[in-house]
């Protein structure tokens, strides 16, 4: 996607295999810089601290991340200990857990010096594939837009929450896609992004991406979506998610179920958008998906930029307040219009999912 004068992806694998560049999200929107990562460790540092983040990215960092640990000890024991490392590191997006296993079934049959290389291999396999199912949901997701821009005959108003777009992804983004497509085919467009409290993935990431890309789009407050589909100025809700239980629940980021309950109440679409590597099979319901409890401190603080240019750290709570910090929620499948997959759109339920793969266990 486009970034500066260039086109880019959000991770930069080396040829030789010897490490990757991430874009570190962590610094954006303020800066650009890319962070080189040449060991396992590293690749789990930059998901813990969330200099990447986003479901697909996190797996695909992690594959790199583990092949890096392969090519440094190929011993069982070694993948064991790597694999435990990364799959620790962020618990509600099950792209971690997908690509950590992805990697290993392709090695464990292999003797130990041709491990590295497949490893690394098929992490570039995630890597393109990440970027060609995301691509695919656009293709999927376009329809839907267009539809309303003819039925409306105007401008057609997405919201969106977080950030699903191609910083979370390898390419394209997943709930962005559509939106990227429907830009990109000349249908008039305009984006609602959600600020995303507490860490601002949709002030500083969405908006920013869309800003590069020439999509008009609007930033607001986590708490107006509701206020906006009373006055019938959104016409669609299109959010990604980090994992899609086998019923159709949908775990996203915090916030995202008010957005499909306001939905659901003004007769406004609410749509889904997910690669197969964030279906969880093994999960009957999202009543089951591991929430991730992050600190107080981003509740609590919030980090911006001062009017000197330098990035600065401010209170905003009562001194002496304590603050939670689930950083996701479920929404049920009720409440969920519709997913859109690298393979089309389906109803989220599992009879949805299952016509969409049949070859699913
Ligand atoms: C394509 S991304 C879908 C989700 O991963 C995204 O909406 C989200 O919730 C990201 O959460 P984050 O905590 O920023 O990793």
């Amino acid at each position: 996607m486009r970034l500066g004068g260039e086109t880019t992806r959000s991770i930069r694998p080396r040829s030789d295999g010897s490490g990757f560049a991430v874009l570190d999200q962590t610094r954006l929107p303020w800066e650009v810089v890319w962070t080189e990562i040449k060991t396992a460790a590293a690749a789990a540092e930059a998901i813990r601290t969330m200099q990447v983040r986003g479901a697909p990215l996190i797996g695909a960092v992690a594959a790199f991340g583990f092949a890096l640990a392969i090519a440094a000890d190929p011993s069982d024991q070694g993948l064991d200990a790597a694999a435990t490392m990364l799959a620790v590191t962020r618990p509600t997006a099950v792209n971690l857990a997908w690509a950590l296993a992805r990697v290993r079934r392709a090695v464990s049959p292999l003797p130990h010096e041709r491990r590295a290389a497949r490893a690394w291999a098929e992490a570039v396999a995630i890597a393109e594939e990440d970027a060609a199912m995301c691509e695919a949901i656009g293709r999927h997701g376009l329809p839907l837009i267009a539809e309303i821009a003819k039925r409306k005959g105007g401008r057609v108003n997405l919201l969106t929450h977080c950030n699903a777009g191609w910083l979370a992804t390898v390419d394209w983004g997943t709930a962005t896609a559509p939106i990227y497509a429907a830009h990109d085919a000349g249908i008039d467009l305009h984006v609602w992004v959600d600020e995303t409290r507490p860490r601002n993935q949709g002030a500083a990431l969405t908006a920013f991406e869309l800003g590069a890309h020439g999509v008009p789009h609007t930033v607001v407050a986590d708490n107006a979506g509701g206020h906006l589909m009373r006055r019938g100025l959104v016409d669609l809700v299109l959010v990604g998610t980090d994992r899609v239980a086998r019923n159709g629940d949908v775990a996203n980021k915090i916030g995202t179920y008010l957005k499909a309950l306001a939905a659901a109440d003004n007769g406004v679409p609410f749509w889904v958008a997910l690669p197969s590597s964030t279906i969880d099979w093994s999960l009957p319901s999202g009543d089951d998906v591991p929430i991730e409890e992050r600190s107080a401190g981003e509740v609590t603080h919030v980090t911006g930029l001062g009017e000197d240019g330098a990035l600065q750290r401010i209170r905003v709570v009562a001194p002496g307040s304590g603050a939670a910090n689930p950083a996701f929620d479920v929404t049920p499948a009720r409440l969920v219009t519709g997913l859109i997959t690298e393979r089309g759109r389906c109803a989220a339920s599992e009879a949805g999912l299952r016509s969409l793969y049949p070859e699913a266990a």
